[in-house]
Protein backbone atom coordinates (compact mmCIF):
# COMPACT_ATOMS: atom_id res chain seq x y z
CA UNK A 1 0.00 0.00 0.00
CA UNK A 2 1.46 3.54 -1.11
CA UNK A 3 1.96 6.22 2.00
CA UNK A 4 1.89 9.68 2.03
CA UNK A 5 2.34 12.46 4.29
CA UNK A 6 -0.66 15.47 3.48
CA UNK A 7 -0.11 18.97 5.04
CA UNK A 8 -3.38 20.33 6.11
CA UNK A 9 -3.26 24.38 5.83
CA UNK A 10 -4.87 26.37 8.34
CA UNK A 11 -7.17 29.18 5.73
CA UNK A 12 -6.69 32.26 6.93
CA UNK A 13 -9.59 34.06 8.52
CA UNK A 14 -11.28 37.02 7.94
CA UNK A 15 -10.45 38.40 11.19
CA UNK A 16 -6.49 38.52 10.74
CA UNK A 17 -5.22 41.31 12.91
CA UNK A 18 -2.20 42.23 14.49
CA UNK A 19 -2.81 42.46 18.56
CA UNK A 20 0.44 41.68 20.35
CA UNK A 21 -1.27 38.75 21.92
CA UNK A 22 1.95 36.63 22.05
CA UNK A 23 4.32 37.48 24.61
CA UNK A 24 7.42 35.80 24.41
CA UNK A 25 6.32 35.53 20.02
CA UNK A 26 8.63 38.67 19.19
CA UNK A 27 7.13 39.53 16.05
CA UNK A 28 3.98 39.37 17.76
CA UNK A 29 4.95 42.19 20.01
CA UNK A 30 6.81 43.99 17.55
CA UNK A 31 3.97 44.34 14.62
CA UNK A 32 1.02 45.08 17.00
CA UNK A 33 0.45 48.11 15.78
CA UNK A 34 0.13 47.41 12.25
CA UNK A 35 -3.03 47.36 9.74
CA UNK A 36 -3.41 43.75 8.45
CA UNK A 37 -4.60 42.78 5.25
CA UNK A 38 -6.81 39.60 5.93
CA UNK A 39 -7.37 39.30 2.09
CA UNK A 40 -3.72 39.13 1.44
CA UNK A 41 -3.02 36.92 4.05
CA UNK A 42 -5.77 34.16 3.14
CA UNK A 43 -4.14 34.38 -0.61
CA UNK A 44 -0.84 33.95 0.36
CA UNK A 45 -1.45 30.54 2.37
CA UNK A 46 -3.46 30.03 -0.55
CA UNK A 47 -0.77 29.96 -2.71
CA UNK A 48 1.34 28.16 -0.93
CA UNK A 49 -0.68 24.97 -0.10
CA UNK A 50 -1.51 25.36 -3.69
CA UNK A 51 2.31 25.13 -4.70
CA UNK A 52 2.45 22.03 -2.86
CA UNK A 53 -0.50 20.38 -4.74
CA UNK A 54 0.94 21.29 -7.47
CA UNK A 55 4.08 19.58 -6.49
CA UNK A 56 2.16 16.12 -6.63
CA UNK A 57 1.56 16.93 -2.82
CA UNK A 58 -1.29 15.87 -1.20
CA UNK A 59 -2.68 19.12 0.27
CA UNK A 60 -5.85 19.71 2.71
CA UNK A 61 -7.19 23.12 4.09
CA UNK A 62 -8.07 23.26 7.62
CA UNK A 63 -11.22 25.79 7.87
CA UNK A 64 -10.51 28.77 10.28
CA UNK A 65 -12.67 29.82 13.44
CA UNK A 66 -15.67 31.70 14.43
CA UNK A 67 -14.34 35.15 15.27
CA UNK A 68 -15.32 37.40 17.16
CA UNK A 69 -15.81 34.71 19.38
CA UNK A 70 -19.72 36.25 21.29
CA UNK A 71 -20.01 33.29 23.08
CA UNK A 72 -16.90 33.61 24.79
CA UNK A 73 -17.77 37.55 25.50
CA UNK A 74 -21.09 36.31 26.54
CA UNK A 75 -19.17 33.58 28.96
CA UNK A 76 -17.30 36.23 30.72
CA UNK A 77 -20.60 38.95 31.52
CA UNK A 78 -21.35 40.84 28.24
CA UNK A 79 -24.40 41.07 27.09
CA UNK A 80 -26.88 42.74 24.88
CA UNK A 81 -27.02 42.16 21.06
CA UNK A 82 -23.86 41.62 19.28
CA UNK A 83 -23.43 44.95 18.71
CA UNK A 84 -24.23 45.72 22.55
CA UNK A 85 -21.67 42.90 23.42
CA UNK A 86 -18.99 44.43 21.04
CA UNK A 87 -19.18 47.82 22.43
CA UNK A 88 -19.29 47.18 25.84
CA UNK A 89 -16.01 44.85 25.39
CA UNK A 90 -14.30 47.67 23.39
CA UNK A 91 -14.93 50.31 25.60
CA UNK A 92 -13.81 48.30 29.02
CA UNK A 93 -11.81 45.60 27.81
CA UNK A 94 -9.95 46.10 24.96
CA UNK A 95 -7.46 43.70 25.18
CA UNK A 96 -10.39 40.91 25.88
CA UNK A 97 -12.11 41.83 22.62
CA UNK A 98 -9.09 41.72 20.91
CA UNK A 99 -8.03 37.89 22.20
CA UNK A 100 -11.71 37.09 21.16
CA UNK A 101 -10.78 38.18 17.66
CA UNK A 102 -7.76 37.20 16.64
CA UNK A 103 -7.60 34.81 13.75
CA UNK A 104 -5.11 32.36 15.26
CA UNK A 105 -6.28 29.22 14.44
CA UNK A 106 -4.83 29.62 10.72
CA UNK A 107 -1.77 28.12 12.56
CA UNK A 108 -2.79 24.34 12.50
CA UNK A 109 0.66 23.54 13.44
CA UNK A 110 -0.88 24.17 16.53
CA UNK A 111 -4.50 22.82 15.75
CA UNK A 112 -3.48 18.96 17.12
CA UNK A 113 -0.69 16.04 17.66
CA UNK A 114 -1.18 13.96 15.07
CA UNK A 115 0.08 10.17 15.46
CA UNK A 116 -0.31 8.19 12.32
CA UNK A 117 -1.51 4.78 12.30
CA UNK A 118 1.66 2.98 11.82
CA UNK A 119 2.76 3.97 15.17
CA UNK A 120 -0.33 3.05 16.83
CA UNK A 121 -1.29 -0.08 18.78
CA UNK A 122 -4.89 0.18 17.59
CA UNK A 123 -3.53 0.65 14.35
CA UNK A 124 -5.97 3.67 13.93
CA UNK A 125 -4.58 7.28 13.38
CA UNK A 126 -4.89 10.00 16.54
CA UNK A 127 -5.76 13.46 16.84
CA UNK A 128 -5.35 15.33 20.24
CA UNK A 129 -6.90 18.76 19.41
CA UNK A 130 -4.10 21.06 21.48
CA UNK A 131 -5.41 23.43 24.41
CA UNK A 132 -3.15 26.30 23.78
CA UNK A 133 -3.91 27.11 27.54
CA UNK A 134 -0.30 29.67 27.65
CA UNK A 135 -2.31 32.02 25.68
CA UNK A 136 -6.04 33.49 26.69
CA UNK A 137 -6.60 33.80 22.20
CA UNK A 138 -5.61 30.68 22.07
CA UNK A 139 -7.28 28.48 24.94
CA UNK A 140 -10.42 29.37 23.20
CA UNK A 141 -9.49 27.29 20.31
CA UNK A 142 -9.67 23.72 21.04
CA UNK A 143 -13.46 22.67 21.17
CA UNK A 144 -14.05 23.97 17.74
CA UNK A 145 -10.88 22.41 16.66
CA UNK A 146 -11.84 19.27 17.13
CA UNK A 147 -15.15 19.76 15.47
CA UNK A 148 -12.77 21.09 12.64
CA UNK A 149 -10.81 17.94 12.69
CA UNK A 150 -13.48 15.30 12.98
CA UNK A 151 -15.49 16.47 10.70
CA UNK A 152 -12.51 16.85 7.76
CA UNK A 153 -11.34 13.09 8.91
CA UNK A 154 -14.74 11.72 9.56
CA UNK A 155 -14.45 7.67 9.11
CA UNK A 156 -14.17 6.65 13.00
CA UNK A 157 -13.10 3.33 11.35
CA UNK A 158 -9.48 5.43 10.59
CA UNK A 159 -9.69 8.24 12.66
CA UNK A 160 -9.55 8.28 16.61
CA UNK A 161 -9.95 11.71 17.83
CA UNK A 162 -9.49 12.72 21.57
CA UNK A 163 -10.84 15.01 23.55
CA UNK A 164 -8.03 18.18 24.39
CA UNK A 165 -5.66 17.67 27.97
CA UNK A 166 -7.39 19.03 30.82
CA UNK A 167 -7.01 23.17 30.89
CA UNK A 168 -4.43 23.61 33.61
CA UNK A 169 -0.69 24.84 32.53
CA UNK A 170 0.40 21.55 33.79
CA UNK A 171 -0.75 20.24 30.51
CA UNK A 172 0.31 22.95 28.22
CA UNK A 173 -0.37 21.76 25.34
CA UNK A 174 1.15 23.10 21.66
CA UNK A 175 0.33 20.75 19.41
CA UNK A 176 2.23 19.50 16.34
CA UNK A 177 4.87 22.59 17.14
CA UNK A 178 6.25 21.21 19.65
CA UNK A 179 6.07 17.40 17.97
CA UNK A 180 8.51 15.66 14.68
CA UNK A 181 8.56 12.26 13.83
CA UNK A 182 11.34 10.82 12.34
CA UNK A 183 10.72 7.46 9.85
CA UNK A 184 12.08 5.40 7.01
CA UNK A 185 8.54 5.16 5.22
CA UNK A 186 6.09 7.02 6.12
CA UNK A 187 4.06 3.83 6.42
CA UNK A 188 6.77 2.55 8.50
CA UNK A 189 6.49 2.74 12.24
CA UNK A 190 8.39 5.71 13.51
CA UNK A 191 9.88 7.43 16.15
CA UNK A 192 7.77 10.66 17.54
CA UNK A 193 10.11 13.14 19.12
CA UNK A 194 8.09 15.25 21.86
CA UNK A 195 9.98 18.38 22.51
CA UNK A 196 8.49 20.17 26.03
CA UNK A 197 9.42 23.62 27.25
CA UNK A 198 9.45 22.92 31.05
CA UNK A 199 8.57 19.74 33.37
CA UNK A 200 5.61 21.39 35.24
CA UNK A 201 5.58 19.07 38.15
CA UNK A 202 9.21 19.52 39.13
CA UNK A 203 9.99 22.87 40.42
CA UNK A 204 13.84 22.04 40.07
CA UNK A 205 13.85 20.88 37.06
CA UNK A 206 15.12 23.67 34.33
CA UNK A 207 13.16 26.10 32.67
CA UNK A 208 13.17 29.55 31.26
CA UNK A 209 13.64 32.43 33.28
CA UNK A 210 12.16 35.27 30.57
CA UNK A 211 9.26 33.83 28.34
CA UNK A 212 6.61 31.08 28.96
CA UNK A 213 7.43 27.59 27.89
CA UNK A 214 4.14 26.74 26.47
CA UNK A 215 4.39 22.78 26.37
CA UNK A 216 4.84 20.51 29.25
CA UNK A 217 6.32 17.16 29.94
CA UNK A 218 3.44 15.93 31.77
CA UNK A 219 1.24 17.17 28.32
CA UNK A 220 3.85 15.55 25.73
CA UNK A 221 3.92 11.98 27.96
CA UNK A 222 -0.49 11.83 28.03
CA UNK A 223 -0.37 12.09 24.46
CA UNK A 224 2.14 9.45 23.85
CA UNK A 225 -0.53 7.41 26.22
CA UNK A 226 -3.75 8.62 24.39
CA UNK A 227 -2.17 7.48 21.27
CA UNK A 228 -0.96 4.33 22.53
CA UNK A 229 2.57 4.75 21.35
CA UNK A 230 5.37 2.36 22.36
CA UNK A 231 8.09 3.68 24.28
CA UNK A 232 10.54 2.53 22.37
CA UNK A 233 8.82 4.65 19.47
CA UNK A 234 9.16 7.90 21.82
CA UNK A 235 11.94 10.13 22.45
CA UNK A 236 11.27 13.24 25.09
CA UNK A 237 13.55 15.79 24.55
CA UNK A 238 13.90 19.61 26.34
CA UNK A 239 13.94 22.34 24.39
CA UNK A 240 16.60 24.71 25.40
CA UNK A 241 15.66 27.22 27.89
CA UNK A 242 17.77 29.87 26.98
CA UNK A 243 16.51 29.82 23.29
CA UNK A 244 12.83 29.83 24.67
CA UNK A 245 13.81 33.15 26.64
CA UNK A 246 15.49 34.35 22.91
CA UNK A 247 12.14 33.83 21.26
CA UNK A 248 12.23 30.85 20.29
CA UNK A 249 8.22 29.47 21.89
CA UNK A 250 7.81 26.85 20.21
CA UNK A 251 9.74 24.26 18.94
CA UNK A 252 9.25 24.50 15.12
CA UNK A 253 10.64 27.97 15.07
CA UNK A 254 14.27 25.84 16.05
CA UNK A 255 13.99 22.36 14.50
CA UNK A 256 12.12 20.42 11.90
CA UNK A 257 11.87 17.08 11.22
CA UNK A 258 10.89 14.94 7.88
CA UNK A 259 11.57 11.04 7.21
CA UNK A 260 15.11 10.70 8.19
CA UNK A 261 15.84 13.94 8.63
CA UNK A 262 16.01 16.39 11.74
CA UNK A 263 17.28 19.78 10.65
CA UNK A 264 17.99 21.39 14.06
CA UNK A 265 19.89 24.25 15.22
CA UNK A 266 23.01 23.76 17.71
CA UNK A 267 21.31 25.59 20.59
CA UNK A 268 18.24 23.88 20.51
CA UNK A 269 17.87 21.38 22.83
CA UNK A 270 19.25 20.49 26.01
CA UNK A 271 21.59 17.35 25.96
CA UNK A 272 21.20 17.10 22.58
CA UNK A 273 24.16 14.24 21.87
CA UNK A 274 21.81 12.16 24.73
CA UNK A 275 18.68 12.05 22.62
CA UNK A 276 20.15 11.54 19.28
CA UNK A 277 21.78 8.59 20.68
CA UNK A 278 18.17 7.36 21.45
CA UNK A 279 16.97 8.37 18.76
CA UNK A 280 19.61 6.44 16.39
CA UNK A 281 19.07 3.39 19.15
CA UNK A 282 14.87 3.36 18.71
CA UNK A 283 15.36 3.92 14.85
CA UNK A 284 17.05 1.44 12.71
CA UNK A 285 17.62 3.27 10.03
CA UNK A 286 20.24 5.90 8.29
CA UNK A 287 19.94 9.97 9.91
CA UNK A 288 20.75 12.80 8.69
CA UNK A 289 21.07 14.95 11.82
CA UNK A 290 21.69 18.28 10.01
CA UNK A 291 22.69 20.57 13.08
CA UNK A 292 22.98 24.19 12.30
CA UNK A 293 26.18 26.21 14.17
CA UNK A 294 25.43 29.39 16.08
CA UNK A 295 28.50 30.19 14.46
CA UNK A 296 26.73 30.20 11.02
CA UNK A 297 23.47 31.05 11.92
CA UNK A 298 22.77 32.99 15.38
CA UNK A 299 19.92 32.60 17.05
CA UNK A 300 18.62 35.72 16.45
CA UNK A 301 18.30 35.27 12.85
CA UNK A 302 16.77 31.92 12.84
CA UNK A 303 13.73 33.47 15.03
CA UNK A 304 13.85 36.65 12.92
CA UNK A 305 13.99 34.32 9.44
CA UNK A 306 12.14 31.50 10.03
CA UNK A 307 15.01 28.77 8.87
CA UNK A 308 13.53 26.08 10.94
CA UNK A 309 10.28 27.13 10.58
CA UNK A 310 10.36 25.45 7.00
CA UNK A 311 8.75 22.73 5.39
CA UNK A 312 10.94 20.13 4.35
CA UNK A 313 9.21 17.81 1.77
CA UNK A 314 9.55 14.57 0.24
CA UNK A 315 8.51 14.63 -3.21
CA UNK A 316 6.97 12.12 -5.28
CA UNK A 317 10.55 11.59 -7.19
CA UNK A 318 11.63 10.68 -3.88
CA UNK A 319 13.91 14.03 -3.22
CA UNK A 320 13.16 16.14 -0.38
CA UNK A 321 12.55 20.26 -0.52
CA UNK A 322 12.31 22.81 2.07
CA UNK A 323 9.33 25.42 1.46
CA UNK A 324 10.81 28.53 3.24
CA UNK A 325 9.58 32.17 3.65
CA UNK A 326 11.13 35.02 1.34
CA UNK A 327 12.35 36.47 4.88
CA UNK A 328 15.10 33.42 4.71
CA UNK A 329 15.96 34.85 1.23
CA UNK A 330 16.45 38.70 2.86
CA UNK A 331 18.30 37.51 5.70
CA UNK A 332 22.03 37.51 4.46
CA UNK A 333 23.58 34.56 6.83
CA UNK A 334 20.80 32.54 6.33
CA UNK A 335 20.41 32.65 2.74
CA UNK A 336 23.98 31.57 2.43
CA UNK A 337 23.56 28.83 4.38
CA UNK A 338 20.72 27.66 2.69
CA UNK A 339 22.40 27.60 -0.79
CA UNK A 340 25.20 25.74 1.73
CA UNK A 341 22.86 23.58 2.38
CA UNK A 342 21.85 22.45 -1.29
CA UNK A 343 25.72 20.99 -1.55
CA UNK A 344 26.25 19.02 1.58
CA UNK A 345 25.30 15.77 0.20
CA UNK A 346 22.06 15.30 2.56
CA UNK A 347 18.01 14.20 0.94
CA UNK A 348 17.29 17.84 0.80
CA UNK A 349 18.16 19.06 -2.69
CA UNK A 350 16.10 22.28 -3.07
CA UNK A 351 14.60 25.26 -1.51
CA UNK A 352 11.41 26.79 -2.62
CA UNK A 353 10.47 30.52 -1.39
CA UNK A 354 7.32 31.66 -0.71
CA UNK A 355 5.61 35.03 0.38
CA UNK A 356 3.72 34.64 3.60
CA UNK A 357 4.44 37.85 4.97
CA UNK A 358 1.00 39.03 6.48
CA UNK A 359 1.36 35.64 8.43
CA UNK A 360 5.08 35.81 9.39
CA UNK A 361 4.43 39.36 10.84
CA UNK A 362 2.32 37.50 13.59
CA UNK A 363 4.83 35.11 14.04
CA UNK A 364 3.64 32.33 12.39
CA UNK A 365 5.98 30.87 8.93
CA UNK A 366 5.30 28.40 6.15
CA UNK A 367 5.39 25.22 9.01
CA UNK A 368 2.79 27.14 10.96
CA UNK A 369 0.46 27.34 8.82
CA UNK A 370 0.10 23.38 8.32
CA UNK A 371 -0.58 20.48 10.30
CA UNK A 372 1.26 17.24 8.81
CA UNK A 373 -0.93 13.96 8.66
CA UNK A 374 1.28 10.68 7.45
CA UNK A 375 -1.82 8.57 5.88
CA UNK A 376 -2.07 5.45 3.68
CA UNK A 377 -4.14 4.93 0.49
CA UNK A 378 -7.03 4.07 2.17
CA UNK A 379 -6.68 6.73 4.80
CA UNK A 380 -6.60 9.33 1.99
CA UNK A 381 -9.67 8.20 0.48
CA UNK A 382 -11.44 8.15 3.69
CA UNK A 383 -10.85 11.96 4.65
CA UNK A 384 -13.27 14.53 3.32
CA UNK A 385 -12.68 15.04 -0.21
CA UNK A 386 -14.11 18.12 -0.30
CA UNK A 387 -11.27 19.78 2.29
CA UNK A 388 -8.43 18.27 -0.44
CA UNK A 389 -6.97 20.82 -2.13
CA UNK A 390 -7.13 21.06 -6.45
CA UNK A 391 -7.74 23.35 -9.09
CA UNK A 392 -11.37 23.80 -8.37
CA UNK A 393 -11.28 24.48 -4.79
CA UNK A 394 -8.59 26.68 -5.13
CA UNK A 395 -10.42 28.70 -7.60
CA UNK A 396 -13.23 28.43 -5.66
CA UNK A 397 -11.93 29.64 -2.14
CA UNK A 398 -9.71 32.49 -4.04
CA UNK A 399 -13.20 33.87 -5.13
CA UNK A 400 -14.89 33.45 -1.54
CA UNK A 401 -12.15 35.38 0.03
CA UNK A 402 -12.50 38.01 -2.98
CA UNK A 403 -16.03 37.99 -2.38
CA UNK A 404 -15.94 38.13 1.89
CA UNK A 405 -12.51 39.74 3.20
CA UNK A 406 -11.41 43.08 3.77
CA UNK A 407 -7.96 44.51 2.69
CA UNK A 408 -7.54 46.18 5.93
CA UNK A 409 -8.00 45.80 9.72
CA UNK A 410 -6.81 47.60 12.51
CA UNK A 411 -7.31 46.88 16.09
CA UNK A 412 -10.16 49.40 16.42
CA UNK A 413 -12.37 47.66 13.13
CA UNK A 414 -12.53 44.47 15.76
CA UNK A 415 -15.84 45.82 17.18
CA UNK A 416 -17.68 46.93 14.09
CA UNK A 417 -20.69 44.62 14.50
CA UNK A 418 -20.79 44.70 10.50
CA UNK A 419 -17.51 41.91 10.87
CA UNK A 420 -19.51 39.95 12.90
CA UNK A 421 -22.05 39.76 10.10
CA UNK A 422 -19.07 39.87 7.15
CA UNK A 423 -17.13 36.66 9.00
CA UNK A 424 -20.59 34.79 9.76
CA UNK A 425 -21.44 34.87 6.21
CA UNK A 426 -17.81 33.85 4.63
CA UNK A 427 -17.75 31.01 6.90
CA UNK A 428 -21.34 29.75 6.63
CA UNK A 429 -20.48 29.46 2.88
CA UNK A 430 -17.54 27.50 3.39
CA UNK A 431 -19.03 25.26 5.49
CA UNK A 432 -20.79 24.47 2.36
CA UNK A 433 -18.11 24.65 0.01
CA UNK A 434 -16.24 22.03 2.29
CA UNK A 435 -18.86 19.97 3.39
CA UNK A 436 -18.07 20.22 7.27
CA UNK A 437 -21.58 20.60 8.47
CA UNK A 438 -22.55 22.46 11.71
CA UNK A 439 -18.79 22.74 13.41
CA UNK A 440 -19.66 26.87 14.45
CA UNK A 441 -21.26 28.12 17.54
CA UNK A 442 -23.74 30.33 15.78
CA UNK A 443 -24.73 27.40 13.27
CA UNK A 444 -25.53 25.45 16.64
N1 LIG B 1 5.13 28.15 15.68
C1 LIG B 1 3.90 27.76 15.36
N2 LIG B 1 3.67 26.53 15.14
N3 LIG B 1 2.87 28.63 15.36
C2 LIG B 1 2.98 30.04 15.39
C3 LIG B 1 1.86 30.62 16.17
C4 LIG B 1 1.89 32.11 16.19
C5 LIG B 1 0.86 32.66 17.14
N4 LIG B 1 0.79 34.11 17.01
C6 LIG B 1 -0.24 34.80 17.56
O1 LIG B 1 -1.15 34.26 18.14
C7 LIG B 1 -0.19 36.30 17.40
C8 LIG B 1 -1.56 36.95 17.45
C9 LIG B 1 -1.50 38.43 17.61
O2 LIG B 1 -0.60 38.93 18.30
O3 LIG B 1 -2.40 39.15 17.07
C10 LIG B 1 1.19 32.26 18.58
O4 LIG B 1 2.00 32.95 19.21
O5 LIG B 1 0.65 31.25 19.06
Amino acid sequence: MKHFEANFDGLVGPTHNYAGLSFGNVASLNNAALVSNPKAAAKQGLQKAKALADLGMIQGMLAPQERPDLNTLRRIGFSGSDAQVLQQAAKTAPALLNACCSASSMWTANAATVSPSADTRDGKLHFTPANLVDKLHRSIEPITTGRILTATFNDPHYFHHHNHLPEHNSFGDEGAANHTRLCQEYGHAGVELFVYGQEATNPNAPRPQKYPARQTLEASMAIARLHQLEVDNCVFIQQNPDVIDQGVFHNDVIAVGNQNVLFYHEQAFLNTQAKLDEIRRKLDTELFFIEVPTAKVAINDAVKSYLFNTQIITLPSGEMAIIAPTDCQENPAVYAYLNELLTLNTPIKQVLYFDVKQSMQNGGGPACLRLRVAMNEQEVAAVNQHTLLNDALFTRLNTWVDKHYRDRLSTQDLADPQLVIESRTALDELTQIMKLGSVYPFQR
